[in-house]
């Protein structure tokens, strides 16, 4: 990572090294080769509308939004699965906890399928379980939800290629122009390393860090585990995020 230091609104702000992102076109990852920039990017700054606004309504969310065990149950059925507790804090660059941001989630269920109309895997749907919440991160930067473990699932790619077991994570900032996406693994799955996804980035600490951790302290006894993830919106320990190629 490098270390250049740019004077920012509160202190200072530590660019990220645009080296450290995947190329935008990694063949092993054949999608990308069809969604790659052909032109040179432009920069575009950002105006007023987008670092103010619109904004989240804190007070819209449901009791039950970062509850995806009960979220979608249609008759009081909780979903099929392993119980999990995911937690984690999101920071800023200099590890201050960042406070009130909202974090969504979505996810295949236990047998790794998504409810999408699109979704072509044959596993079989979870009447019970939809894959979707968020929360709003408390004083000191933490979220959690209640979940059941995805399955890990076949992709065309290469013919045979499968997702490890994953969870998609969004952060928002100050307006919804900001906004940051990435994707979390779990310890311990040997499936990460033979995921062509994971294998575009270079850097092995970058998948480390996209890789939560069991916490044996935080489980519900006799009914959740618990994984945290915690998420560095920036500078040189920042999580790896998809939409995020330059910039700080
Ligand atoms: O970009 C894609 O093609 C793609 C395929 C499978 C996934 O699980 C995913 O997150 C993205």
């Amino acid at each position: 990572m490098s270390g250049i230091i740019l004077p920012g609104a509160d202190g200072v702000l530590y660019q990220r090294d645009r080296a450290w992102h995947p190329a935008a076109d990694t063949p092993g990852y054949k999608s990308t080769t069809f969604r790659a920039p052909k032109h040179s990017l432009l920069a575009l700054g950002p105006t007023k509308s987008e670092m103010t606004g619109p904004t989240f309504g804190h007070e819209k969310l449901g009791p039950l939004d970062n509850d995806l065990i009960r979220n979608f149950s249609q008759d009081g059925t909780e979903a099929i699965g392993q119980r999990m507790i995911v937690y984690g804090q999101v920071l800023d660059e200099n590890a201050r906890a960042v406070p009130g941001t909202l974090v969504e989630f979505w996810q295949a269920n236990a047998g790794g399928r998504y409810r999408h109309k699109k979704e072509a895997y044959l596993a079989a749907l979870d009447p019970n379980f939809a894959g979707f919440g968020r929360a709003v991160t408390d004083e000191n930067g933490f979220y959690s939800f209640r979940t059941v473990k995805p399955g890990a699932y076949p992709w065309p790619n290469g013919g045979n290629d499968w997702r490890p077991a994953h969870i998609h994570f969004s952060v928002f900032g100050h307006a919804f122009a900001q906004r940051l996406i990435t994707q979390m693994y779990f310890e311990g799955d040997p499936m990460i390393w033979q995921c062509p996804i994971v294998a575009t980035i270079n850097d092995k600490a970058a998948i480390d860090q996209l890789t939560a951790r069991l916490d044996r302290h935080n489980t519900t006894p006799m009914d959740a585990l618990a994984y945290r993830f915690d998420i560095v919106l920036r500078g040189r320990r920042s999580t790896m995020f998809e939409n995020k190629l330059e910039g700080n």
